[in-house]
């Protein structure tokens, strides 16, 4: 029996709605198999960051090692990577190991505001990570930080900045598009270089997104695993988390997670 084999670096959200947490319940119910490499443990709920906690930087080679010497994955996902340590490491690692259909998800900011990369990191992110990525999943704040942008707030914007970093090396980029203002329609950018597509779905009115970035990158990275190509992972990934923000959860006093079962059982 085969099965896909799903690899998250990416920081621990005890409150179980984003990072690790989120990554693994979504390999889960993408039927691949889910790995996981902690780089930092958070103290975190649906009111924000509480305590950052990052691991050594021998915890997180033995915890990639011990995967890559074994089971290796077809398919890894880098969530909040924190130090510019933490993101030399792992690229090193990635190189170490030929690591294929690499997913980096430019985590920087939660949303309740805390810093989840140091700002010094950010050199490290642009110049070491984002050229070993298959593809990179920024939202728009994320995009304009990179990219030096002061706003993108229209679609052909989000295609300039979208083309501006692939040319930063990675092979394809998803702009998501969750914080352009547009009360119809979360629309997000697909850009492999040559073309542009499109991924629209109905804007869902809820404060309860925590972990959507985390969600949808996780779902590309599971489809990657199983060896569709970019379109179909992203297709896939959008009405994953689609679902998962239609039915997300009032858990806590704060901003809630997603229902990521909520795609269950439906036809891709
Ligand atoms: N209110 C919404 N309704 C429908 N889809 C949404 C909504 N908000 C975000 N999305 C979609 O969810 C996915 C994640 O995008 P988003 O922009 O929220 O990521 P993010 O800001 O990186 O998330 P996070 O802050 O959790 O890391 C994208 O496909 C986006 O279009
Ligand atoms: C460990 C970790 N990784 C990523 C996020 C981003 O998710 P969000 O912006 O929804 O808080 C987070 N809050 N915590």
């Amino acid at each position: 029996m085969t099965i896909g084999k799903a690899l998250t670096i990416a920081g621990s959200d005890c409150g179980g709605g984003a990072g690790i947490q989120a990554d693994l319940k979504t390999f889960q119910e993408r039927d691949v198999f889910g790995m996981s490499v902690i780089t930092v443990l958070t103290a975190q709920n649906t009111l924000g960051v509480h305590g950052v906690f990052p691991q050594t930087l021998e915890a997180i080679e033995g915890q990639m090692d011990a995967i890559f010497q074994d089971m290796g994955a077809n398919a890894v996902k880098t969530g909040m990577l924190f130090s510019e340590e933490i993101i030399n490491l792992v690229a090193d690692k990635l190189v170490q190991y030929e690591v294929k259909n690499v997913v980096v998800d430019p985590v920087m900011i939660a949303k309740g505001g805390a810093p989840l990369l140091q700002k010094q990191a950010m050199n490290a992110l642009k110049t070491k990570l984002l050229p070993l990525a298959t593809v990179i999943t920024p939202n728009i704040p994320e995009a304009c930080e990179i990219l030096g942008f002061s706003s993108i707030d229209t679609l052909e914007e989000m295609k300039d900045a979208a083309s501006a970093l692939q040319k930063l090396g990675p092979r394809f980029v998803v702009l998501k598009g969750g914080h352009l203002e547009d009360e119809n329609e979360a629309i997000d950018v697909l850009f492999d270089g040559e073309s542009f597509h499109y991924f629209a779905a109905k804007r869902i009115k809820t404060i309860h997104t925590h972990g959507t970035g985390c969600t949808f990158a996780a779902a590309i990275t599971a489809e990657l695993a199983k060896g569709q190509d970019i379109r179909a992972a992203v297709t896939t990934a959008k009405n994953f988390i689609q679902a998962a923000i239609e039915q997300s959860l009032c858990i806590g006093k704060g901003i809630g997670p997603t229902r990521h079962s909520a795609y269950r059982n439906k036809k891709d």
